[in-house]
C-alpha cells in the first residue's frame, strides 16, 4: 500500500479548461498537467474542489481523470483523485469505481458535507471507506464547505485508521486545533495545507506540503518554498511564504477557481476563462490585480 511519502511537497488540484463552445479543453489539461510539473510540483490532483467537478457530466469526469492519470503515469509522479459525497455507500462505490485508474495513488474523500454527522459519525464513515478502499485516503477537512468542525483528537483518530494516509487540511485559519494536531501527529500521517494564505504557516508547524489551486502559477517558487522549510532556511522561507501568500489572497479574491481561470487565460494557458454556472467569470478587476502581484514574484 502507498504511505504518507507520496505525500509531500506541492501538489496541483488542476483547473478543467473549457473551450469557447463551452465543453472540456483536454489539450489545455494536459499541457497544464505537464507544465506544472515541469514547473517543480510533486503531484497532481484531479476533481479537486478547483476542478469544478459537481459541474461536469459523468464521462467528463471520466475523460479529465484519464488525461490527467495518463499525464502521471509517464512523468511517475502521485495522482489523487477526489471522490465521495456526503453518503457512505455512494462514497464507496465511487471509490472502488477508482479501480479503472491504477495511476492513482491516493483519493481525496471530503468529511460529509451538508448532512453534519457528529464526530463519531464521520469517524464511521471514513472507518467504513477504509475498510472497502484499495486507495489510501486523504481526509478533506474544510469545515467552512462541509459544516463540520473536527477536532485535534478525532483527526488523530481518523490517523490511526491505516487506510488513512493525510488529511488536506483547510479549516480556515491556523487555529488552536491545528496547532495541537501539528504538535504530536500520528506515525505516517500528512498534513496537507489546503487553504493556500496559510501554506508557510503550516509548514513551519510540520506540514508535509499543500495541495493549492494557486500553485497553477509561480509553481517553482511553491517548490522552493516548500524546501525552504525543509532546509531550515528561515529567512527565505518566511519572505517567499509572505509574497505567495499575497498572491493566493488575489487569486481567491472572488470564489475560486474564476481569478485563477482569468490569470492562466491571459497567461494563454487556457482557451477561456469560463467557469461553469452556478460560478461566475471574475471581474476583469480581480484579474489584473492578481496578475499584477503575480509580476512581483519574479523579484522575490
Ligand atoms: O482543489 C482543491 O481541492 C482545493 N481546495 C481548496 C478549496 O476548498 O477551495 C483550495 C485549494 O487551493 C485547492
Amino acid at each position: 500500500m502507498e504511505n504518507s511519502s507520496t505525500l509531500t511537497g506541492i501538489h496541483v488540484p488542476l483547473v478543467t479548461p473549457f473551450t469557447a463552445d463551452g465543453s472540456v479543453a483536454y489539450q489545455a489539461l494536459e499541457a497544464l498537467a505537464h507544465q506544472v510539473l515541469d514547473e517543480g510540483a510533486d503531484g497532481l490532483v484531479a476533481l479537486g474542489t478547483t476542478g469544478e467537478p459537481a459541474t461536469l457530466d459523468e464521462a467528463e469526469r471520466r475523460a479529465v481523470i484519464d488525461v490527467i492519470a495518463r499525464v502521471c503515469g509517464e512523468r511517475a509522479v502521485p495522482l489523487s483523485i477526489g471522490a465521495g459525497t456526503n453518503d457512505t455507500r455512494t462514497s464507496a462505490a465511487a471509490l472502488h469505481a477508482l479501480k479503472r485508474w491504477p495511476e492513482a495513488t491516493a483519493a481525496l474523500v471530503s468529511v460529509p458535507y451538508f448532512t453534519r454527522p457528529s464526530e463519531e459519525g464521520v469517524l464511521a464513515h471514513f472507518e467504513a471507506l477504509a475498510a472497502e478502499s484499495h486507495l489510501p485516503l486523504v481526509v478533506y477537512n474544510v469545515p467552512y464547505r462541509s459544516g463540520q468542525s473536527l477536532s485535534a483528537h478525532t483527526l488523530r483518530r481518523l490517523a490511526v485508521l491505516p487506510q488513512v494516509v493525510g488529511v488536506k487540511h483547510a479549516v480556515g485559519a491556523i487555529d488552536a486545533e491545528t496547532i495541537d494536531l501539528l504538535a504530536d501527529l500520528p506515525d505516517g500521517f500528512a498534513v496537507l495545507a489546503g487553504d493556500d494564505i496559510y501554506l508557510s504557516g503550516l509548514l513551519a508547524l510540520g506540514g508535509a506540503g499543500g495541495i493549492l489551486a494557486s500553485a497553477h502559477c509561480a509553481t517553482a517558487r511553491y517548490a522552493e518554498l516548500a524546501t525552504a522549510w525543509q532546509d531550515g532556511d528561515l529567512a527565505r522561507a518566511r519572505r517567499l511564504g509572505g509574497a505567495l501568500s499575497t498572491m493566493a489572497r488575489v487569486l481567491f479574491a472572488e470564489p475560486s477557481p474564476g481569478v485563477l481561470k482569468g490569470v492562466l487565460h491571459a497567461q494563454g494557458r487556457i482557451p477561456t476563462p469560463a467557469v461553469r454556472l452556478p460560478m461566475l467569470p471574475a471581474s476583469p478587476q480581480a484579474v489584473e490585480a492578481a496578475m499584477l502581484v503575480l509580476g512581483t514574484l519574479a523579484d522575490q
